[in-house]
């Protein structure tokens, strides 16, 4: 690691001075030495539900992007749903851009959602990504939110035509129910509803396999010279490390425009050690076994898995009935904003991972995937959004740790001892937290495409 100085002009990066340039270029202004501590690209999330408007209880704008800034984070694209409406129209955007107004610690953009209702719909859907949206999300499975319903094959191939003119891509939770494959009858009342490898069975790697294998008849259409060439598609939270991921590997091999990604908690945790009736550990697709998530790492190592998001998907404890323990009944969603960096960072030191992965896991390829050129990178002319941290501070996530998330003890990361701590967080020049506490004001900016 060398060591470098950043300097700061007006939100944006103006310089970045290696220590032998130091005393020649001496600036005025505010200088701020962080010693040994590492100096990084903020961490950009492509997935989270932040649940702003309509079910703020479950987390919301202030509350979600405190603990953003708190963790690194200092972009964060909001995902459609699980607000109240969805953003699936230009009307449902604008009460989420309002809502954010004057709200957020750190920038906010939005992913508006492709659903059955607009998807045949092209000037509804141009209207929506006039309107900033920064690409489309859509479900293969129900979403278990009543305004946002699955999408099959040729709602996504007219979603994908539309959003080649944008050059915008389409997220897709990709799970395809089976009927056939559905190892358990969720009628059945002898079910150990309780037992983890309940709920696993229920959600089976086959059925995130139909959905990319389902997907991939349409992904092709993104190939060059190709009817949707310009559209990209991006697969969220892969769980299943074996034919889902041959599938995708094949694609990119032949031409696709497609990326995938998957998060902290499928390559920290495996379900052999999820406790009876832990239903902070129920998420769709579901954490697998110890070998997938093996697999996973290396996939990721050897950079067949493109990028890392949170997937932080909260709501109020209540839902997650933790009292009666049931896998089946629970919410699904796994709360973990805070803490992505440090979860990645000490999960995977014992795989090698580097700095220089972090960065593009977390940052360079987030920041490509929402079209944010002027992110992912400490690079001059780049918005001045940086985490500052140690990776060798070892701290207890105990009750006595400040948790910024609205409901910290539904996280299934209490408890845990991780290894990295923020010390600064960053976004366009402004100091957003500081050993744990924040800026005073709400500053930072929403994100709308043009
Ligand atoms: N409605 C949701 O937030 N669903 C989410 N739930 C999870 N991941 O368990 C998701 O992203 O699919
Ligand atoms: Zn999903
Ligand atoms: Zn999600």
């Amino acid at each position: 690691m060398c060591k470098r100085a950043v300097e700061i002009k007006e939100g944006n990066i103006i310089s970045i001075v290696s220590e032998e340039d130091w005393p020649r270029n001496s600036k005025t202004g505010q200088v701020v030495d962080y010693g040994e501590a590492v100096i990084m690209p903020g961490l950009i999330d492509v997935h989270a539900h932040l649940d702003d408007p309509g079910r703020t209880e479950w987390e919301g704008f202030p509350s979600g992007t405190k603990a953003a800034a708190a963790g690194g984070i200092t972009t964060l694209i909001d995902m459609p749903l699980n607000s109240d409406p969805s953003t699936i129209s230009t009307e449902t955007l604008k009460l989420k851009v309002d809502a954010a107004e004057k709200r957020i610690y750190v920038d906010v953009g939005f992913w508006g959602g492709l659903v059955p209702e607009n998807a045949y719909n092209a000037s509804a859907l141009e209207a929506l990504l006039n309107a900033g949206v920064l690409g489309l999300k859509s479900f293969m499975c129900p979403s278990g939110i009543n305004d946002f319903p699955m999408t099959n094959a040729s709602h996504i191939k007219e979603g994908l035509s539309v959003l080649a003119r944008y050059k915008r891509p389409l997220l897709v939770h990709a799970e395809m129910e089976k009927g056939s494959e559905r190892h358990v009858k969720l009628e059945d009342d002898t079910l150990d509803t309780r037992s983890y490898s309940t709920y696993l069975k229920t959600r089976p790697p086959s059925w995130e396999e139909a959905a990319i294998r389902e997907l991939l008849t349409v992904a092709k259409d993104t190939r060059t010279d190709g009817p949707a060439e310009g559209a990209h598609l991006h697969i969220v939270h892969l769980s299943d490390a074996s034919s889902s991921l041959d599938l995708l590997m094949e694609a990119k091999t032949n031409g696709d425009s497609i990326t995938v990604e998957t998060c902290p908690h499928y390559l920290a945790f495996s379900a052999e050690e999820i406790p009876d009736g832990d239903t902070r550990f129920k998420c769709a697709p579901p954490i697998r076994d110890a070998a997938n998530k093996e697999k996973l790492w290396e996939a990721l190592m050897d950079g067949h898995i493109d990028m890392l998001s949170s997937d932080h998907s909260p709501t109020v404890p209540e839902l997650k009935l933790l009292d009666e323990g049931n896998f089946l009944k629970a919410w699904g969603g796994i709360s973990s904003l805070q803490f992505v960096l440090p979860v990645t960072w000490s999960y995977g030191r014992k795989y090698g991972v580097t700095l220089e992965q972090l960065a593009s896991w977390w940052s360079e390829r987030p920041a490509k995937l929402a079209g944010q050129v002027s992110k992912g990178a400490i690079a001059i002319g780049n918005h001045a959004d940086l985490v500052v941290w140690e990776p060798e501070a070892e701290f207890e996530l105990d009750n006595d740790h400040p948790v910024h998330m609205k409901h910290p003890s539904i996280s299934a990361y209490l408890g845990r001892r991780l290894s990295g701590k923020v010390l600064a967080t960053i976004s366009r020049g402004n100091l957003v937290y500081k050993e744990g506490n924040h800026a005073p004001a709400a500053c930072g900016s929403p994100i709308l495409a043009t």
